[in-house]
């Protein structure tokens, strides 16, 4: 049976010393199949960054240990770089004065990409990100968004079988943020596997199969896409206005809102329905039956509220420090 992609196995990191000291890392365990995208949940300081530098060989684990398709990133370092690709966000990485073309066939170079299949390769990444009548200028002529498509090309052009993106939206306007997760949704089909850390839920609904919350450095949650979404304990929010009394109570539904506004005659209404269904939606209408209802949205979970409750469960549950004593 072939390694996974990455095997983590009680992985600790601990920056600094004394009253200095950080955990930013602890006990971390976790496996990504060949082929899947994982998406790395956290707020600031969970640790996204410090594991993304481990399994990219630029930082070393305090303890346990990390492998690359069966390769451990310390005693088997060339390994996992030949096989690993990583994007950061943000602007590091390129030779501004190069153009994109060059800078491109210079990393694939780096990266061992034969001489006589490089031509080829950049064009064909160029063409993928959507960087051909970009591919002559310097990149210090690109805009965020354009270099971090250029990052994602040189992914493609070293053919790495593990992508590493942390943060690969962060700092893009809505729409360059959405050409790069159409970047990424495309690379799933190379069957190269994804480690993406983000901050952004829809980064992680558009890609992951699976998903891992990080909190202050432990691993709090890692499950399926669909569990992850489930977990919140609800299926849709429904937005209901209308004119008239304001609904305080929905007795067919036995409920309350979550939510009841007014504001010029007209309220609004937030209800968390727990199933995406007829019956539910027939027990909506009973209870909105007899109000003078304007207009009903009914909308799909989204991550962001599941994290948000998931969040709020898990910091009611333990204040842990993140600084050690
Ligand atoms: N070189 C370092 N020296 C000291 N502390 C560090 C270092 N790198 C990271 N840390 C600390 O380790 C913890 C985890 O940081 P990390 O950058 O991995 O978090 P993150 O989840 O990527 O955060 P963000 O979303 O803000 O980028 C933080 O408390 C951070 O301050």
């Amino acid at each position: 049976m072939s390694a996974p992609a990455v095997e983590v196995t009680g992985v600790g990191r601990v920056f600094g010393r004394g009253r200095d000291q950080v955990i930013a890392l602890r006990d971390v365990t976790f496996q990504v199949a060949e082929g899947q995208i994982l998406g790395v949940l956290g707020s600031n300081g969970a640790g996204k960054t410090t594991l993304t530098k481990i399994l990219a060989t630029l930082l070393d684990p305090t303890s346990g240990n990390a492998r690359v398709f069966g390769h451990d990133v310390r005693r088997d370092l060339r390994a996992v770089r030949r096989l690993t690709g990583v994007v950061f966000g943000g602007d590091r990485g390129f030779y501004g004065a190069l153009s994109g073309r060059e800078n491109l066939r210079y990393f694939a170079m780096l990266a061992g990409v034969g001489r006589r299949a490089i031509r080829a390769k950049v064009d064909d990444a160029l063409t993928d990100v959507g960087l051909v009548e970009a591919a002559r200028r310097p990149v210090e002529t690109y805009s965020k968004g354009m270099r971090q498509r250029l990052h994602i090309a040189l992914g493609l052009v070293a053919e790495p079988r593990l992508l590493l993106l942390d943060e690969p939206t962060v700092g893009l306007d809505p729409v360059e943020a959405e050409r790069l997760r159409t970047t990424v949704a495309r690379l799933r089909s190379t069957g190269v596997s994804i480690l993406l850390t983000s901050h952004y839920l829809l980064d992680i609904e558009r890609l992951s199969d699976r998903v891992l919350i990080l909190s202050r450095g432990a691993v709090t949650m890692d499950t399926t896409a669909e569990e992850f979404a489930r977990s919140a304990g609800f299926a849709a929010t429904v937005t209901v206005r209308g004119r008239g009394p304001v609904p305080r109570h929905l007795d067919a539904l036995g409920t309350v809102p979550d939510d009841v506004e007014e504001q010029g005659g007209v309220w609004t209404l937030r209800l968390r329905v727990p199933e995406w269904g007829g019956e539910t939606f027939d027990r909506l209408g009973a209870a909105l039956a007899g109000l003078d209802v304007l207009a009903v949205d009914v909308a799909p979970v989204r991550l962001e509220d599941v994290y948000a409750t998931v969040m709020d469960r898990l910091s009611a549950d333990e204040p842990a420090p993140t600084r050690a004593r």
